[in-house]
């Protein structure tokens, strides 16, 4: 069975596109990161921003599930509350992330991601297609980081692994859950999404095919011009969900079509869970894969948690979503089945184009 690794493998990176920059070291921008203005600050004021908030929803609320459906139909992206996941637990994890970063720059080097590597330490995998550098690091963690950080701590790297895996372990729990919740509301069934039940050892005696899954440490230093800075370009996620935790410094914002990019501020414990492109082709397009960046500051180091969902490589996705009411059943498939390993090789060439070229 393939993994999330070998769909990445053939797809090798330019080495220019895997070393972050020396954060410690500048004082001032250097032209390689620095974006034009329009790009950076066309966000919404303070007042829109307050009428039209990303949902938060509380996952103990008996309206949980028909309030997550709307806000997968309308928005794509919300804030989960009372999720089960404790705050010690995540401000654990964004501590050993923190101790990672704090590292110095020719130490985390030595835990840097190989060109066809999919783990490890490096600049966002979206920045081959822009012209510009983002200020920001990153570390890929699939399953156990243990033999990059070995080369980062060589006499004490357990408690980092300890925490990653463990968290992973939660966050899969998580995922499962929702995407059980969210499928029932598009009314499709367990039988066609048999990979999620394997993974609740109910798969018989086939051989159990696992979703994959990817743990991606984030951190966007202070910078020098914010306004001249992009921290994370806009992109949507290949994944089917994504489950992130942010640290307490605004930078995420979400682009509403209508209305611009909409800040979502951190809330204490709380995770932000977006529609990736593999949910917005199993919805046929009801649910949008949320358009998103990141924006950076000019005193704060910010930091992010994101925890990538999806089906098993070699799962084929397919539009499932056949209407809610029988009336509906010959809905058009807006898209052509495409294996998740295909879908990523064409997301690696193609970044957001890749949608368009499995439209029927
Ligand atoms: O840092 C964030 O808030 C978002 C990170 C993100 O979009 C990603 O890792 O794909
Ligand atoms: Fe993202």
């Amino acid at each position: 069975m393939s993994t999330l690794s070998d769909a990445y493998r053939n797809h090798p990176l330019h080495p220019n596109h895997i070393v972050p920059l020396d954060f410690s070291a500048v004082r001032t921008m250097p032209d390689s990161h620095v974006w034009q203005p329009e790009s950076c600050v066309d966000d919404i004021s303070f007042e829109e921003l307050l009428s039209s908030p990303v949902p938060v929803i509380d996952l103990a609320d008996a309206n949980a599930p028909e309030l997550i459906g709307q806000a997968c139909e309308t928005w794509g992206v919300f804030q989960l509350v009372n999720h089960g996941i404790s705050l010690s637990h995540i401000e654990e994890v964004e501590h050993e992330a923190g101790r990672l970063f704090a590292l110095p720059t020719e130490q985390k080097l030595k835990a840097l991601r190989t060109p066809c590597g999919a783990t490890g330490y490096g600049v966002a995998r979206i920045t081959p297609f822009f012209s510009k550098y983002m200020w920001h690091e990153g570390f890929t963690i699939i399953g156990s980081p243990a033999d990059h950080v070995r080369e980062l701590w060589p006499h004490d790297h357990g408690r980092f692994c300890d925490v990653m895996e463990n968290y992973q372990k939660k966050m899969k729990g998580l995922a499962e859950r929702l995407t059980r919740l969210i499928f029932d509301s598009l009314k499709i069934s367990e039988e066609e999404i048999s990979w999620l039940a394997s993974t609740n050892g109910s798969g018989g005696s086939s051989p159990p095919s696992t979703a994959s899954t990817a743990l991606q440490l984030n951190s966007y230093p202070s910078c020098p011009d914010p306004n001249q800075a992009m921290g994370l370009a806009p992109h949507t996620d290949t994944s089917l969900l994504t489950i992130l935790h942010q640290s307490e410094t605004n930078g995420l914002q979400v682009f509403r079509p209508g209305l611009g990019w909409v800040l979502v501020p951190p809330v204490a414990g709380a995770f932000v869970v977006n529609i990736g492109d593999i949910l917005h082709i199993l919805s046929n397009a009801r649910f949008p894969n949320t358009l998103h960046r990141v924006v950076v500051n000019g005193s704060r180091q910010r930091f992010s948690v994101a925890y990538f969902y999806s089906p098993p490589t070699d799962y084929v996705v397919s539009p499932l979503y056949k209407g809610l009411n029988s009336g509906e059943d010959n809905i058009i498939p807006r898209y052509r089945s495409v294996a998740v390993k295909e879908y990523i090789g064409l997301k690696a060439k193609n970044l957001e184009n890749a949608l368009s070229i499995i439209r029927t």
